[in-house]
């Protein structure tokens, strides 16, 4: 881990939950919070934007003028119902998928009219990227996963380093296996280490704790908070789980592409019950614009 274990304190969660304490991290000691922090300081900036898959009448509007700052060393979380464009946001965040208008910046450099092949060396060397199912390449040891940026970035590789991030998300001596001989929340850990070997200004996560048990997810949700919190890095996490939510600076409801709505600092508790709000006042307005079927 980063020196430190998940700070304990008076949780609304029920033990064995992935939920911070209602008192903030670190016995209150965090530095300025990250929505306190100026606009000009974000690591990833949204303007307007739009974003539509197909044409027409059939044209589905994913992101509908999103428009978001998101400060350097913090950690949001992005929630919403099925469909309302979370995924979406992520991959025009991280310039895996191009808005139609508008534009993303990732610090100042801006992603959306840029050549595919530098894109692709921006999102080597300056992000980190943490899925739901790991993806880790089973052929290759822990130590190459966790070196694999570096490697396809042409940057040079230090074992000593790799072996120091391995010790922080509390994996030591475990470089030499395979993701297939590792559990799945030790195979996420070095998909975390992976993320952070390149010190990228953001690490998207995917629904990172989907396929992991409560207490090992919060395991995960600790070496991603402690990252933030120790080493100064930007985590932007898609999730449906309001426990993990939790352990956001802020968490950033999206209903129908569009960011609806926002909390900071906030409980598990206080985000499923926002989500559920959401979610009825959602299905209800798609019930209003429905059409009505068999009457004449
Ligand atoms: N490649 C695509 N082609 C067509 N429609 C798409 C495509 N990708 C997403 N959509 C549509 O865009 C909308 C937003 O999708 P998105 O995956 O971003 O939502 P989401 O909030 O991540 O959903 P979920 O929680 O179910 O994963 C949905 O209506 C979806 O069906």
């Amino acid at each position: 881990m980063f020196g430190r274990s998940r700070p304990q304190g008076p949780g609304t969660a029920a033990a064995g939950e992935a939920t911070p304490p209602a008192g903030g991290y670190f016995g209150g000691q965090e530095p300025m919070r990250a929505f306190d922090r100026p606009v000009t300081d974000a690591a990833v900036l949204l303007r307007d934007v739009h974003k539509k898959y197909g044409r027409g009448s059939t044209a589905t509007h994913a992101l509908r003028g999103v428009s978001i700052a998101l400060p350097r060393g913090s950690f949001t979380a992005i929630m919403g119902p099925s469909g309302s464009g979370k995924s979406t946001f992520l991959q025009c965040s991280a310039g895996l998928d191009r808005p139609d208008s508008g534009s993303v910046l990732l610090g100042d450099t801006e992603l959306t009219r840029m050549r595919e092949n530098k894109l692709s060396d921006v999102r080597l060397s300056r992000m980190g990227f943490v899925f739901q199912h790991f993806n880790l390449l089973p052929a290759l040891t822990v130590h190459q996963n966790v070196e694999l940026p570096l490697k396809l970035a042409g940057k040079r590789i230090d074992r000593n380093k790799t072996e120091e991030i391995l010790s922080r998300v509390g994996l030591p001596d475990r470089g030499h296996r395979r993701p297939g001989e590792l559990s799945g929340g030790q195979q996420q850990r070095v998909a975390i280490a992976r993320a952070l070997v390149t010190e990228p200004d953001v690490i998207f996560a995917d629904e990172p704790t989907g396929a992991l048990d409560t207490t090992t997810a919060s395991e995960v949700l600790a070496l991603l908070r402690e990252a933030v919190d120790q080493l100064g890095s930007t985590v932007v996490m898609v999730t449906h789980e309001p426990n993990a939510a939790a352990w956001a600076d802020r968490v950033l409801f999206l209903v129908d592409g569009e960011i609806s709505d926002e909390l900071t600092l906030v409980d598990s508790e206080e985000i499923a019950s926002r989500m559920r709000e959401l979610t009825r006042t959602a299905n209800r307005s798609k019930a209003a614009a429905a059409p009505v079927r068999g009457r004449a």
